[in-house]
């Protein structure tokens, strides 16, 4: 290798490191199919340390798949995914249990145990991974996880058939930050919920994503969430990820599902509403005020 190659070799070395340090997760080349049926093909997507990054596509697209193929739910038929610098793919769960430890996963529909109680439900991945922490501290723990994410202290005792949906929602939050994650996954977090309640549930991630300084990785249809919450909107057509960006730079690019999902009407009242609340939030600040 002569001098020259060496020092680009260093070089592309260094802002490989460099890239790694700032980036939470890596997807390169990622292939999965069922059958015949291709879902991902040479997809690639990296997620920054400390956002919140809205995953979106069309039905079928492929956003839980993906989210399966990150936290290794899903074996997939090529490509490669590092989470926090390391490579997840193949990898035996126990080799992969200090990355692991670092996630937390709100799954569609809050996918709660209906035979456990709520704090029974948060408790379950700090018996699985730390099984020495004793019932006492593990009780306060997860009553601890509870009060976080909204529900009165009264929810732990109870079965998930006895919430409402926001509520089991919010059960499903606890349990998945049951482990202090640096990174929390997401999967349609407000389907089902009614606007206020949706708007609620938006709030209490964006204050635990600020307070905790997690990663989120955040599938959703709802534009409202995307608008008010996500730093960045991923997304997912034509088996890859075809665009990233904030939703200013989504719409500057003329792909047309981009511009129908965005610029529909449905995207235009998104966008005025946060466009009032920003204008609200203004107009009662001290400057605003004067
Ligand atoms: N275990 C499986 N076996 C066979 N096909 C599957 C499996 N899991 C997902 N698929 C298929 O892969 C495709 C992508 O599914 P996925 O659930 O990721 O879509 P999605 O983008 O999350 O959709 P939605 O927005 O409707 O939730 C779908 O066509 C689905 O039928």
């Amino acid at each position: 290798m002569s001098e020259e190659e060496m020092q680009l070799a260093e070089e592309r070395r260094v802002d490989d490191a460099i890239a790694q340090d700032e980036v939470a997760i890596r997807v390169r080349g990622l292939r999965n199919s069922f059958g015949d049926q291709v879902v991902h093909e040479n997809l690639d997507l990296d997620v920054r340390k400390g956002e919140i990054l809205g995953v979106v596509g069309g039905s079928g697209t492929g956003k839980s798949v993906l989210m399966r193929s990150i936290i290794g739910l899903q074996m997939p038929d090529a490509g490669d995914v590092c989470v926090f610098g390391e490579s997840m793919v193949g990898r035996l769960d126990d080799e992969a249990l200090a990355v692991r430890k670092r996630w937390g996963v709100l799954f569609q529909g809050g996918a709660l145990f209906s035979t456990l109680t709520v704090a029974e439900n948060v408790e379950v991945p700090i018996r699985e991974y730390y099984p020495n922490i004793g019932p006492q501290l593990r009780d306060e723990i997860a009553a601890y996880k509870i009060r976080m994410t909204g529900l009165p202290a009264e929810a732990g005792p109870k079965y998930p058939a006895e919430l409402s949906g926001g509520m089991r929602k919010r059960a499903g939050l606890a349990r998945a930050l049951a482990l202090d994650p640096d990174l929390l996954f997401l999967d349609e977090p407000t389907a089902g919920l009614d606007p206020i309640g949706a708007a609620d549930f938006d709030d209490q991630t964006r204050k635990l994503q600020q307070t905790l300084g997690l990663t989120v990785f955040l599938i959703t249809h709802d534009l409202d969430t995307l608008y008010s919450i996500c730093d960045r909107v991923a997304v997912l057509a034509d088996k890859k990820v075809i665009a990233v960006g904030t939703i200013k730079e989504l719409l500057a690019l003329d792909h047309p599902w981009i511009q129908e999902y965005f610029n529909g009407p449905r995207g235009r009242a998104a966008t005025a509403a946060v466009e009032r609340e920003k204008n609200k939030a203004a107009a009662s600040s001290p400057e605003g005020r004067r």
